[in-house]
């Protein structure tokens, strides 16, 4: 029988906020991900950059305050970089649980580029929080300097980009082939660099694309059995937070559109990975999504926790 596809993407605490954290949190995703592979699942896997992007791009802006404009990085580069760095840790990290368990497997990190519509109404309502959290009074100062902020989810302010719609990802064929070649994929990290087609030239353009969003994208496309959107929570709530607050095991896709119509997940942080998993269950017969913790990946897939979002 043929081996079952799987599409994992990672939230921030598989992979944790500064450089130090990132090590350590790897390393434990890592056990996860190879755990999954011994199983025989083909994997893919993507994660998302916004602590990351948004400290690289903070560092690029600070080399030399004094740059023009065109000189200064652009923040599709800061992407870029981002895939880099996280990639390359996830990627070593894999190598390493490999080794200690004596399989011979490949990994590999692809960087990737998505295609997003320049006339996409985001680029006008900025909505992807990155970076540091900040206070309200140094997110006004930022205010002044021209740079759009937000709160996030009663967590503190954040600088805010556009998130467009993923189109279309350039390198869908490499990740295709080294899937199928056994390869553990890393790939379409921070979403993918935001790119538009200029009469066949990729043009990066100043925008983060939302992971959830690339991967139910990615998971369609490549026909996977099983979108794993691993998070913070161990399963989806109503009434999150609240005294009647339910933990929901299962999800159709018309549940979950009557709850999306009552506002019952948060902008910016739940509402995209239900939205992600509604599309990719529409995308085609069976395609189900499951939303869990990092550590309960293998049980969720086996259908013991988690919510599981289906048609
Ligand atoms: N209805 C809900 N059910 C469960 N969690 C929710 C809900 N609404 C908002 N959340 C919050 O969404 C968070 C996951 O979003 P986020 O932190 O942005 O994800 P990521 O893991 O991709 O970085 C959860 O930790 C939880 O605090
Ligand atoms: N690009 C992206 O969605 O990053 P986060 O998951 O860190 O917000």
């Amino acid at each position: 029988m043929e081996n079952k596809k799987i599409v994992i993407a990672l939230g921030g605490n598989a992979l944790g906020n500064d450089v130090e954290e990132q090590k350590e949190a790897v390393a434990k995703t890592a056990e996860v991900i190879v755990d999954l592979a011994q199983q025989g699942y083909h994997l893919i896997v993507t994660h998302g950059n916004g602590p990351q992007v948004g400290m690289i791009q903070t560092a690029m802006d600070n080399f030399d305050k004094d740059l023009a404009a065109s000189k200064k990085v652009p923040l599709p580069t800061s992407v870029a970089m981002s895939q880099g760095y996280i990639g390359i840790d996830l990627q070593n990290a894999i190598k390493y649980e490999l080794y200690r368990r004596d399989l011979d497997m490949k990994v590999s990190t692809i960087l990737s580029q998505v295609e997003v519509d320049e006339q996409d109404e985001a680029f006008e309502h900025p909505s992807k929080p990155i970076g540091r959290f900040m206070t309200e009074e140094e997110a006004k100062e930022k205010e002044a300097e021209g740079i759009r902020c937000m709160e996030d989810a009663g967590r503190g302010y954040r600088v805010v980009v556009a998130s467009p719609m993923p189109k279309r990802i350039r390198e869908l064929e490499t990740i295709r082939t080294l899937m199928n070649a056994g390869h553990i994929v890393i790939t379409c990290g921070g979403g993918g660099i935001p790119v538009i087609n200029k009469g066949g030239k990729l043009v990066g353009v100043s925008a983060v694309i939302d992971k959830d969003n690339v991967s139910s994208l990615l998971a369609s496309k490549i026909g996977a059995d099983y979108l794993v959107i691993l998070t913070a929570v161990e399963k989806v709530a109503i009434n999150f937070g609240k005294e009647n607050q339910e933990w929901l095991s299962d999800l159709t896709v018309e549940q979950a559109k009557e709850y999306i119509a009552q506002e019952q997940f948060a902008k910016g942080s739940m509402l995209p990975k239900i939205e992600a998993a509604v599309r990719f269950a529409e995308s085609g017969e069976g395609r189900r999504t499951l939303i869990t913790l990092l550590e309960k990946a293998a049980d969720g897939i086996a259908g013991k926790t988690g919510t599981v979002i289906h048609m």
